[in-house]
């Protein structure tokens, strides 16, 4: 496969979303899974390659990444979507919270990034894009490991912009409120949605939306799109 779009925790919700979306627009796309979920079939059904892949060991990573090169000349984008909303309170010590977040926020782009940067070279511009979030601004009260985790990955924007320019973009989007999960309580969701100015629960669009600004915009690197309804100025 030539030019594939690379989507890491493609099986539900965002990357499911936005694997799906980038197919039906043509791209040829390859997603990343780790649990077997109902959205996995529906990727197959439309003709997405999944490659099943669990981060949490060396051993998960270095299979994808071989897996990956082997059934891919060239990648068009690799978008860093898999990730762990690990807070506190579920650890099973802090030792391993760290280690699981900056596992899947840090050491997967940063190898994923290193081993596939030839074949996002081979045909014309790449793009990577790191999914980051809100609370790198603000810190996180609750999911503190999750939040330095991702200051790591927004970190990697920078080193990975200025290391694989002109021929690869690199930027990052940092949403805040985009989807919630299924148990998430009617207290929450009003609580949360009332931290930004414009007060919504947006969807997976805003993400497809701001990853298709990214894909055709020639001039854009070292950029974080801050994609949180204005959280920063709420008061
Ligand atoms: N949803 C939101 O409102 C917000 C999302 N974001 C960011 O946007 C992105 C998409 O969010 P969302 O769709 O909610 O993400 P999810 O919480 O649904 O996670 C996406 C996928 O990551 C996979 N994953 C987690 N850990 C591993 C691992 N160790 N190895 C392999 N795969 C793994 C999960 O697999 P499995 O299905 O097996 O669990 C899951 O399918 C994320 O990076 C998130 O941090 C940022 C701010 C807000
Ligand atoms: N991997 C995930 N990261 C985040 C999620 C999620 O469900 N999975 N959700 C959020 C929240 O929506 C937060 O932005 C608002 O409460 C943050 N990150």
């Amino acid at each position: 496969m030539e030019q594939a779009v690379v989507i890491t925790g493609g099986g539900q919700r965002v990357g499911l979303a936005l694997a799906l979306a980038l197919k039906q627009q043509g791209y040829e796309v390859i997603v990343s899974y780790r649990s077997d979920k109902p959205g996995v079939q529906q990727l197959k059904q439309a003709g997405v390659i999944t490659l099943q892949a669990d981060f949490s060991e060396q051993a998960g990573i270095e299979q994808f990444i071989n897996e990956l090169d082997a059934c891919c000349s060239s990648v068009r984008a690799l978008i860093h979507n898999a990730s762990d909303w690990l807070p506190e309170s579920k650890a099973s010590s802090p030792a391993v919270a760290m280690a699981q977040m900056m596992q899947i926020h840090a050491m997967v782009p940063y190898q994923l990034n290193l081993a596939f940067a030839e074949k996002l070279k081979l045909k014309g511009p790449g793009d990577i894009i790191h999914m980051s979030d809100y609370v790198v601004k603000t810190g996180s009260q609750k999911h503190i490991a999750y939040a330095a985790s991702k200051a790591a990955l927004q970190n990697m924007t920078l080193s990975f912009a200025s290391l694989l320019a002109p021929q690869i973009k690199v930027n990052t989007i940092a949403p805040g409120l985009i989807m919630f999960n299924q148990h998430d309580d009617e207290a929450y969701r009003q609580k949360a949605k009332a931290k930004s100015l414009l007060q919504i629960e947006p969807g997976a669009e805003v993400i497809i939306e701001t990853v298709n600004y990214i894909l055709t915009n020639r001039y854009l690197t070292g950029s974080c799109i801050d994609l949180d309804g204005g959280r920063s100025l709420a008061r």
